[in-house]
């Protein structure tokens, strides 16, 4: 309630299998870049260079000092089949080793919800009854942030951002560089630095989570900045699927405080943020060659 931030331990993610996804991650993004590029985002999946990417768009900045990897869901075979994979003779293992990865971040995810769910006071399927588990739109996401330090001052890994949907799981190598900023609205913004915890995922509430709870939860705004140092991180976000109309729950609702959200269909929201976050930076400077 006060950070939007918390740390899930016991998880039962195996520590060896999240090193092994690093090494593949570390992997990935030493390849040339004529092979990643060949796999440039499309659908909101496969590659994203260095800057094309910016979660604060802002007019005339560069993009964002990192490169991704979008992997979308797997639950639905025609979602699935929008994925971009490095071919088996590139990275072998690769595809089998991120999809299983997927699947259990998929269980820790929902099992997650049910404990927000019993948290509120509802019953534990609550998620699930409202729709919001069917079929969801999860996307799993590799990021490197590289070590140089860039040229402008004004230079985020990632600008300040919320996330959009419910909930993000996210693991890092420990190098540091993520930071919150617990009061949005104030100024001047105070940013905390967000300590590692060896083996624990760090959790954040995202937008959808705010509506619904009608800020009892809080979206709170995060960045990365740039340390020098060479930075891995994997995110996964958990997002309702975008038929799901999220409205404020009336539980979360009193005279005193009333709704503050009108409902809204969550593929328009997401839509929206997606456009922004990547329209900002001309599209396919994804095409570098
Ligand atoms: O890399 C990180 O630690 C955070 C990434 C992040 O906030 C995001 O991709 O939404
Ligand atoms: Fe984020």
């Amino acid at each position: 309630m006060e950070y939007g931030f918390f740390y899930l331990v016991n998880h039962n993610i195996d520590k060896e299998f999240v090193r092994e996804v690093f090494n593949h991650s570390n992997n990935f993004f030493s390849l040339p870049l004529e092979h990643k590029t060949n796999l440039a985002r499309k659908a909101y999946r496969g590659y994203t260079p260095l800057y094309c990417e910016q979660l604060n768009p802002a007019p005339d900045s560069k993009g964002d000092s990192k490169e991704s990897f979008y992997i979308g869901t797997l639950e639905d075979t025609t979602s699935a089949n929008l994925n971009q994979w490095p071919s088996q003779e590139l990275l072998p293992d690769w595809k089998p080793t991120m999809e299983s990865f997927f699947w259990k971040l998929l269980t820790v995810g929902k099992e997650l919800l049910s404990l927000i769910a019993l948290s509120l006071n509802l019953d534990e399927g609550f998620f699930k009854k409202i729709e919001s588990l069917n079929k969801p739109e999860a996307f799993l996401r590799l990021l490197r942030y590289p070590g140089e330090l860039g040229s402008s001052e004004e230079e985020y890994g990632s600008s300040p951002h919320t996330d959009y949907g419910m909930i993000t799981l996210l693991l890092t190598d420990g190098v540091p560089g993520l930071q919150i900023c617990k009061d949005k609205f104030k100024q001047p913004q105070i940013w905390e630095d967000v300590t590692h915890v060896e083996g624990a995922f760090i959790v954040n509430i995202g937008d959808m989570m705010e509506r619904w709870t009608n800020c009892l939860y809080r979206s709170t705004l995060h960045r990365v900045m740039p340390t020098g140092k060479e930075r891995y991180s994997v995110a996964f976000f958990l997002d309702p699927p975008s038929d799901c109309v999220v409205e404020c729950f009336e539980t979360c609702c009193t005279d005193s405080s009333p709704a503050r959200f009108p409902p809204i269909r969550s593929g328009d929201y997401l839509n929206e943020r997606f456009r922004v976050t990547y329209g900002s930076v001309a599209d396919l400077k994804a095409s570098v060659n």
